[in-house]
């Protein structure tokens, strides 16, 4: 627990509140002015010159009383309005300003009159809140302040709290100039920069220490708080340039995030993955057994793609890491594409275009077919499969599929009972079957001669399931007269030059694996794997975990939950159950999922009790991970 002695000195403007009272105020009485905005950009501008200590603070008060015309009434409604401006983590943390009522101060250079009836709210009295005030005409017309409160004058703040001498350790939490110099002077001990809502260099860097919330400056200083671990201290990379709403979504919940365009290689990855919490990769990062060995604290891998071997599924698991992907999000987008290729293809339009790129006139019905009573063969009817199969008999094609596994026709639809009765029926063949590794060279040389002459072929599911030597001879005997091709055995992993045996070929169209690359598949993705992550960080979720025991858990009410991943071993349940027991423990609720290798406890429990039993439960042997969440 706290010293006793300990007083918080809070600044309100941006730091207990996320604006600027007078800027609101400003917003409410411009109101209906066609000047408004130029305006309130004045009134910013000669608030920032205040706060980094540019203007005096005085001369900043007295310029913008004037351009702000306030009558007394207008106040109400500014109060109405902060009162749904609280900064977040304040908000969240009011517990704190209670439990410690006695030793918290507001020391503002704003206003009493919009102060006291806000922080009131935080059990903090007007008493114990030194600010200025408003003088007013008889009209209720505001006109000026106080000019004798300290806090009129330039570092008024030095005076007001060296005036109050307070005792014992003195922190002071805010976002400019006029919070700095407290600790400059010497009158307080410590300063935090308060970052939520505003970062000011000045501020920041005259800090002792910068606090991106109030989590954190609870956190620091070993005080309670409504989370067990402040946000902003998990730190999350994301990687192959996902769409930047992912970073959004992830920052405004509070944690620390970092966006890379490009993957990285294993090394680059073992050196980067050392603090990280969470990772989110596209396609093709590979995050091996050795990469994971250095992943001291990671927690979760988010694939913002539909595929997942490029994971090491197995070690993420052994060490307790759950991964989530995106299994439909650009579903549709690929199908899109592969529709339109096969159209492409069978009217042979690529030719035709380079021909005319390349200065040439060619008008000819040579090659070129509608692809109504077509027989298209999908090979692997998943989720793509499925759908294009939809899409293709819109169209008028005669659908073919084979899968290794028991799919259901859609529409007309016609199971075929081998690979090899596909290829032999099909015009077109198109593979849609999944990123396990036993599919490697999964087309080659056998099975392209089982496909009729002059069929057309797509591949817009993974690169190392064909032999692309083997497609490059028949495209160019013509036992395979066209190709789309969007995925390559090697892949580079970031754009530049790229190489294929299929460059040149006639009627081939080839694409650097953006099937699922739309704007609307991206930002789908970028709101799913988000949100399952999220949901795993802040309640243990694992729903849609690839390789993790799936459960959905109740919200937590008022309890504190404890995530005890361990190897699934007889004896380890009793034995948690049995330190719960001997440490007292008011169990309000208990979860179990499992699969073969791994158990996954949650138990959520009274929000008192003996810390040690966090190291006794850590101590179980075959455990695997523990957190504690509230
Ligand atoms: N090009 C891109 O940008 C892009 C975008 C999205 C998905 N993909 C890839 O497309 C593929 C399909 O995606 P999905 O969402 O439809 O997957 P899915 O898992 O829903 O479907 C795959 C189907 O293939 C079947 N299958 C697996 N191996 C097979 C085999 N050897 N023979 C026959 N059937 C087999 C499975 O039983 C399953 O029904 C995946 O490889 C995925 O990675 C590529
Ligand atoms: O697995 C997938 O979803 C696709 O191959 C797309 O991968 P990408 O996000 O790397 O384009």
């Amino acid at each position: 627990m706290v010293a006793e002695s300990r007083k918080y000195v809070f600044d309100f403007d941006s730091t207990l509140t996320r604006v600027e009272a007078l800027d609101v105020l400003a917003e409410i009485t411009l109101e209906g002015r066609s000047d408004k905005e130029e305006i309130i950009k004045e009134i910013q501008k000669i608030t920032n010159l205040g706060i980094d200590g540019d203007i005096s603070f005085t001369e900043s008060l007295e310029k913008r009383i004037k351009l702000l015309n306030a009558h007394k009434n207008d106040l109400d409604k500014l109060v109405e309005l902060l009162r749904h401006k609280i900064s977040k983590s304040i908000e969240s943390n009011k517990e704190f300003f209670e439990t410690y009522s006695d030793d918290i101060y507001v020391i503002s250079c704003g206003f009493k009159e919009f102060i006291d009836p806000i922080v009131e709210a935080y059990n903090i009295p007007a008493d114990r809140v030194y600010a200025n005030t408003f003088t007013f005409d008889e009209d209720g017309k505001i006109i000026g302040f106080d000019e004798a409160n300290v806090l009129a004058s330039h570092n008024g703040k030095i005076a007001c709290l060296k005036n109050l001498d307070l005792q014992g350790e003195v922190q002071v939490i805010g976002d400019g100039y006029s919070d700095y110099v407290m600790r400059e002077a010497g009158i307080a001990d410590k300063f935090f920069a308060y970052t939520e809502n505003v970062h000011r260099e000045k501020a920041a860097k005259n800090a002792d220490y910068i606090t991106p919330n109030l989590d954190e400056f609870l956190f620091v200083n070993k005080l309670p708080r409504k989370i067990s671990y402040p946000k902003n201290r998990i730190k999350i990379l994301l990687l192959e340039n996902v769409h930047s709403n992912a970073f959004e979504t992830l920052s405004e919940e509070g944690f620390s995030v970092e966006l890379l365009k490009h993957s990285l290689t294993e090394d680059e990855l073992i050196e980067k993955i050392k603090d990280v919490h969470v990772l989110g990769i596209r396609s093709k990062t590979q995050v091996t057994a050795k990469v994971l060995e250095a992943a001291e604290k990671l927690m979760t891998v988010g694939a913002f793609c539909i595929g997942t071997t490029q994971i090491d599924l197995e070690a993420c698991k052994k060490k307790g890491v759950a991964v989530f992907n995106a299994p439909y999000s650009n579903t549709r987008s690929v199908v899109e594409l592969a529709i339109g290729e096969i159209i492409m293809l069978m009217r042979s339009i690529f030719p035709r275009s380079t021909e005319i790129h390349g200065g040439q006139w060619n008008k000819t019905a040579a090659n070129s077919k509608e692809v109504r009573g077509k027989n298209l063969g999908i090979i692997g009817y998943g989720n793509i499969g499925k759908q294009l199969s939809v899409l293709a008999e819109g169209l008028g094609m005669r659908v073919y599929y084979y899968d290794v596994g028991d799919q259901l026709a859609l529409g007309n639809a016609i199971k075929c009972s081998s690979l090899e009765d596909l290829l032999n029926v099909s015009d077109v063949v198109t593979l849609h079957i999944d990123d396990n590794k036993a599919n490697h060279n999964y087309i080659g040389e056998r099975e392209i001669n089982q496909m009729k002459d002059g069929a057309l072929f797509v591949n817009l599911s993974r690169g190392f399931v064909v032999d692309i030597s083997a497609l490059a001879t028949a495209l160019k005997s013509g036992k395979i007269a066209g190709a789309a091709i969007d995925v390559f055995p090697e892949e580079p992993r970031s754009n530049g030059e790229f190489y294929t045996e299929l460059k040149g070929l006639e009627n081939v169209i080839l694409t650097p694996h953006i099937g699922g690359s739309t704007e609307e598949a991206q930002r789908d993705i970028a709101e799913f794997v988000p949100n399952k992550i999220m949901d795993y960080i802040n309640s243990g979720n694992t729903v849609d975990a690839v390789n993790f025991p799936n459960i959905r858990l109740p919200k937590q009410n008022n309890s504190h939950r404890f995530l005890h991943i361990h190897k699934n071993v007889p004896g380890v349940m009793a034995k948690i159950n049995e330190v719960l027991a001997r440490f007292d423990m008011n169990i309000s609720g208990q979860y179990l999922s499992t699969d073969n290798e791994v158990g996954y406890v949650i138990t959520d429990l009274d929000k008192k009790y003996n810390k040690d039993v966090i190291k006794a439960l850590k101590k179980i042997d075959n455990t695997i991970k523990f957190r504690v969440l509230y």
